[in-house]
């Protein structure tokens, strides 16, 4: 019994807000995660002795601490099964990158080894197996895009327009759990109600004044600024009297919200500092994800988004001469609406 080439798709933090922190560290946020088409790719045998075997090629990473064996030991002993598994994890989503590739590694071992062990867990328990191996593991079980609250583990689905992504991968990975512990991280971000985030994303500019009242919305991008007088009030008026399109559509959407990481990350790497500013000169409307290091521009149609790439990728080039390169890769792909496995699950 083998299942071959399962996907493991990426997601991307739409906004990231860190409104509190809980007695035990961990930090409450609001945040509504997308999964995008950029897949790592899974083999799995049934073994028949127990073990389990992975290989993921994760240079510097040890065998047990691997979250695809992590998972699949989870799930052993949750059900007691005496089968095991050989898995194969090709990497394409970078660690480290903000983009849940552990995590939705983690998700689809425990999915794929649900149905090849005939297990027959229910989405809710797989959710319960998911959260001790990461805050960010439920999501990918859950199989649709979320508004997600507390750690991540409370999930609404949420109905998302077709949208296509520009994804940035810097030099450099950040360790998510140095950022969380930064002191000069905000953690005092007013709670926003899931419809002001759906509204938003139904009209372009949705409950846009109640947003700014709420400081959630910043203009993050010198070259808007500049269109308007250098001024930012002036900005917000525009975006108030719904003149933004224009602008979004040539250099991606505006975003809702913002993500309150992305200072402390750019504060503490000096290249991805760089990396943001170079994007803010050049107009891109672009946001980092989770904890980063990924920046995102959000697209209406994947020629947008190919066409992003393709500027990006020949100006880091050249912008890169005798310098080391600020973007490792860049990639065009689709948002999705629910996760490819949604459906290999009951409930
Ligand atoms: C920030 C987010 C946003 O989606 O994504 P990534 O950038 O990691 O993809 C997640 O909340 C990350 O989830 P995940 O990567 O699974 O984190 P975990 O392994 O559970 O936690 C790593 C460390 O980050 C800190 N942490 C994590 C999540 C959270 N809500 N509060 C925290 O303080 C804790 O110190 C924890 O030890
Ligand atoms: N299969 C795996 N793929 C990627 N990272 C893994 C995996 N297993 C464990 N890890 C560890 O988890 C960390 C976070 O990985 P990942 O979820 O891909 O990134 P992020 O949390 O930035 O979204 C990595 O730095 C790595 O040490």
């Amino acid at each position: 019994m083998r299942l071959y080439d399962v996907p493991a798709p990426a997601k991307l933090n739409l906004f990231l807000h860190v409104v509190g922190r809980r007695a035990d560290g961990y930090h409450l946020l609001q945040t509504v995660f997308r999964y995008i088409g950029l897949y790592d790719t899974l083999d799995f045998e049934r073994r028949g002795d127990g073990r389990i075997e992975c290989e993921s090629g994760l240079a510097g990473l040890a065998h047990e601490d691997d979250l695809v064996v992590r998972a699949a030991r989870a799930l052993q002993r949750a059900t007691g099964t005496s089968y095991g598994a050989q898995i194969r994890c090709r990497k394409q989503i970078p660690a480290g990158g903000g983009l849940g590739g552990g995590s939705s590694d983690a998700a689809t071992t425990l999915i794929a080894l649900n149905r090849l062990w005939e297990t027959g867990l229910d989405r809710q328990a797989l959710m319960a197996l998911a959260l001790p191996l990461g805050a960010d593991v439920p999501v990918f079980v859950n199989g649709r895009s979320a508004f997600a609250q507390g750690v991540g583990e409370e999930l609404e689905p949420v109905d998302l327009p077709e949208r296509a992504y520009v994804v940035m991968q810097p030099c450099e990975a950040v360790p998510t759990a140095g950022v969380f512990a930064a002191p000069e991280l905000t953690r005092n971000t007013p709670s926003v109600k899931m419809a002001v985030f759906s509204e938003w994303q139904q009209t372009g500019a949705g409950k846009l004044r109640e947003s700014l009242d709420a400081g959630l919305f910043e203009p993050q991008n010198g070259l808007q600024k500049n269109r308007e007088n250098g001024s930012s009030e002036g900005f917000r008026g525009s975006l108030r009297a719904g003149r933004h399109n224009a602008a979004s559509l040539v250099r991606g959407n505006v975003l809702f919200g913002r993500n309150d990481l992305e200072p402390v990350v750019c504060g503490r790497y000096p290249r991805i500092q760089e990396l943001a500013s170079w994007l803010r000169q050049e107009g891109w409307n672009a946001r980092m994800t989770g904890s980063g290091s990924c920046f995102f521009v959000e697209f209406v149609t994947m020629d947008q988004a190919r066409l992003c790439q393709a500027e990006i990728a020949g100006k880091i080039t050249r912008a890169g001469a005798g310098k080391p390169l600020l973007v490792e890769t860049a990639w065009a792909c689709p948002g999705l609406h629910d996760h490819p496995l949604r459906h290999w699950i009951h409930g």
